[in-house]
């Protein structure tokens, strides 16, 4: 086995203690071999002012999304969707897809992202531009049934279900795929309760968006006279390994539900700001024990996909929601970005051990927003960024060295993609 040693460091462990040491990790099994006092290894990487952390996880994004940075802001999530989104996504090719995607990876590998679940179209290409770069990823083919007759919403599941069937296990196991019914009110009931049972026997996970905002949920309890997440669980949505995202207007039956279930969920708090969706309740839920995961959501909600911006922002929006200075601490943000991702994710990773995946990232704090260094954990949530990230590492790789991403051409991956935006516009207007 050859080995690298990420050395001269401080180091982020499970519990958020941070001890001075080194992590030595095995770039064939990709694995952490020891930490702390770890002898040498066949490489070294430099880790000397820097705090060494978990790779960050991104548990809800539509990564091609960056082509549509700035295309369209300020307005609600339904309007939003229907007049600006949909209409140039109709437009999107697979050559789109493939240049949008590895801008929005050039950016998650430089901000110390490891693993991202991404939902959208095109999804081989995604998983290709995945492999290439090494990084590491839940990947699923949106289904969408609105504006849709029933052959057509029909096949937008056998496309969902072909492709995670046809990945899971991906790039050595680094691609690993899920079915994904885009929402409860944008996919129709019968053909729910016919893929979901299609999913379970694939032996892949559910992920969907849910309870985002009050017009999604309305209609479903004036309907149905349940609450959105009844509804799913009666459709069998909630079991142990899926996870849903936003989850901002769930009452306390439904955090019940989802806790007993074991279903996790992704706190995307920029996008629900942006989109002026509310505020989720981070705080009941961690209460009842449900595994809380962070999400940028697509780059054209957020804006960008730096999970530092989104530690802060679940922070920030936490305790102004509650009122109550005390409510989402910095532990609780660090700990969502991490390990509630892998888990959410189900990734043998977010944490620094030795057995657990080398999904690392290594964070310059040597910096003068950084300084003096009182708590890392602190500096982690509420004062570090995405470009403090020095390098990066996945699967016992290093994807990211001196802020240089290895794997993928920064510059010409930036010019794609402003061209691809710059005609995939101009074709839908
Ligand atoms: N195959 C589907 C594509 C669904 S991909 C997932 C969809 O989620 C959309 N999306 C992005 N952000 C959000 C959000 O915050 N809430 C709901 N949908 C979103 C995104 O634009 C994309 O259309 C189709 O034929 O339309
Ligand atoms: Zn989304």
């Amino acid at each position: 086995m050859a080995t690298l040693r990420i050395a001269g460091g401080r180091v982020l462990h499970p519990d958020l203690s941070v001890t001075e040491g080194d992590v030595l990790v095995d770039d064939e099994s990709g694995e952490i071999v020891a930490v702390g006092d770890t002898g040498d290894g066949d490489e070294t990487l430099d880790a000397a002012g820097c705090l060494v952390m978990p790779g960050l996880v991104n548990a809800h994004c539509h990564a091609a999304m960056t082509l549509l940075r700035g295309y369209a802001d300020d307005k609600p999530l339904e309007t939003w969707l229907r007049e600006d989104v949909w209409p140039v996504e109709a437009e999107l090719t697979d050559d789109d897809i493939r240049a949008g995607t590895e801008l929005a990876l050039v950016e998650l590998l430089k901000s110390g992202t490891t693993a991202f679940a991404d939902m959208y179209f095109s999804m081989p290409e995604v998983a290709e531009a995945v492999a290439d770069a090494g990084l590491r990823a839940r990947l699923g083919h949106g289904v969408v049934g609105v504006g849709k007759d029933e052959d057509d919403a029909r096949a937008d599941h056998e496309e969902s279900l072909a492709f995670a069937r046809e990945y899971d296990g991906y790039a050595d196991g680094r691609v690993q795929t899920m079915y994904t019914p885009h929402s409860l009110t944008t996919v129709d009931e019968a053909l729910l309760r016919e893929y979901v049972p299609a999913a379970r026997e694939a032996g892949v996970p559910l992920h969907f968006h849910a309870n985002e905002t009050r017009d999604e949920v309305d209609p479903i309890v004036d309907e149905r006279g349940e609450r959105p997440l009844e509804y799913a669980d009666d459709v069998g949505m909630l079991g142990e390994s899926d996870f849903v995202a936003h989850g901002v207007h769930s009452d306390a039956a439904e955090i019940a539900l989802i806790a007993e279930r074991g279903t996790a969920v992704v706190h995307c708090p920029a996008s629900n700001m942006k989109l002026a969706s509310g505020a989720a309740p981070i705080p009941a839920y961690r209460r009842e024990g449900v595994t809380v995961a962070l999400g940028t959501d697509g780059a054209a909600s957020n804006n960008d996909l730096d999970l530092f911006d989104e530690m802060r922002d679940a922070a920030m929006l936490g305790k102004h929601a509650a009122n109550d200075a005390s409510a989402v601490p910095a532990e609780a943000v660090v700990e969502m970005a991490t390990a509630g991702g892998a888990d959410a994710l189900g990734f043998d990773a977010g944490r620094i051990a030795a057995g657990k995946k080398a999904d690392l990232a290594v964070v310059d704090f040597e910096a003068a927003h950084l300084t003096p260094t009182h708590d890392a954990v602190s500096n982690l949530a509420y004062a570090t960024r995405g470009s403090d990230v020095k390098h990066t590492v996945c699967d016992g790789d290093v994807l990211v060295r001196d802020r240089e991403v290895l794997t993928l051409d920064e510059d010409a991956v930036r010019e794609r993609a402003t061209e691809r935006a710059r005609d995939l516009v101009a074709r839908a207007e």
